[in-house]
């Protein structure tokens, strides 16, 4: 089983490739962030420590996490967000591990973890390969305005709390250009798993 890691800025169409992956190539994905919002559930591994550090505050009136309330102060305040990730990423992880143990059982071909955090996370110890899903930040802006009503200002928070772009290129193992055509994409994935 290969295990390919899909990392990118904001908006630079992981899910999208994750979807063409799935799809079209019959490969498992696992979204960190998805796992991530299930372990923060009410009653979750997650839960109970973020409501300790961050008070009630966070909580919409159901009891859940109020995500957009969350977002509004860790893209703000890059210690918090740095103890928000210290108290998700471990449990993220450690699911993530029993998952791969799950489908190797399985015999799955190719096991995919996509994830805005693979890089500065210790992901390299578990993926045989990295993918740099690169969109220029125009393309992406423009993107997030049209598909999730994100405002500039919020696309400038979060881009500014990722990794430069010099970054990615240097530390992943392959790059798809995802500016154009999403069929010129997937020539691209086609080709890196040939
Ligand atoms: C901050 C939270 C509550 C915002 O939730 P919300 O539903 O509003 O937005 P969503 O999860 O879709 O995130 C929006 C975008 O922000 C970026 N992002 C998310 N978490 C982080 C982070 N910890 N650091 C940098 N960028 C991030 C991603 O590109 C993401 O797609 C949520 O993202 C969260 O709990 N993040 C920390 C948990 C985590 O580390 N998840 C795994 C990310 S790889
Ligand atoms: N090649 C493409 N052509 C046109 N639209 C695209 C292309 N790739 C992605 N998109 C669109 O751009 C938007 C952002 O893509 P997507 O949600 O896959 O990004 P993401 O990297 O997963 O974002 P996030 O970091 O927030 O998880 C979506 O609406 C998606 O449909």
């Amino acid at each position: 089983m290969k295990i390919i890691g899909i990392t990118g800025g904001v908006g630079s169409g992981k899910s999208k490739v994750l979807e063409c992956l799935e799809q079209e190539f019959g490969a498992k994905v696992y979204q960190a962030d998805e796992i991530a919002k299930e372990l923060q559930k009410k009653g979750q591994t997650c839960y109970r420590e973020m409501v300790r550090y961050f008070g009630k505050e966070i909580l919409a009136l159901d009891g859940e996490i109020d995500r957009p309330k969350l977002a509004g102060i860790v893209f703000k305040e890059e210690e918090k967000l740095l103890r928000l990730n210290q108290m998700v990423h471990p449990a993220v992880r450690e699911y993530l591990l029993s998952e791969i143990e799950r489908q190797k059982e399985e015999h799955t071909a190719y096991f995919i973890i996509e994830a805005a955090l693979l890089l500065e996370n210790d992901y390299r110890a578990i993926c045989d390969e990295i993918w740099y899903i690169h969109t220029s930040e125009d393309v992406r802006r423009q993107r997030l305005k049209e598909s999730r009503g994100y405002d500039d200002r919020k696309i400038s928070e979060i881009i500014a709390s990722q990794l430069p772009e010099s970054e990615f290129y240097a530390k992943c193992d392959a790059v798809v250009e995802n500016d154009g055509d999403f069929e010129e994409t997937r020539r691209q994935i086609g080709e890196l798993l040939a």
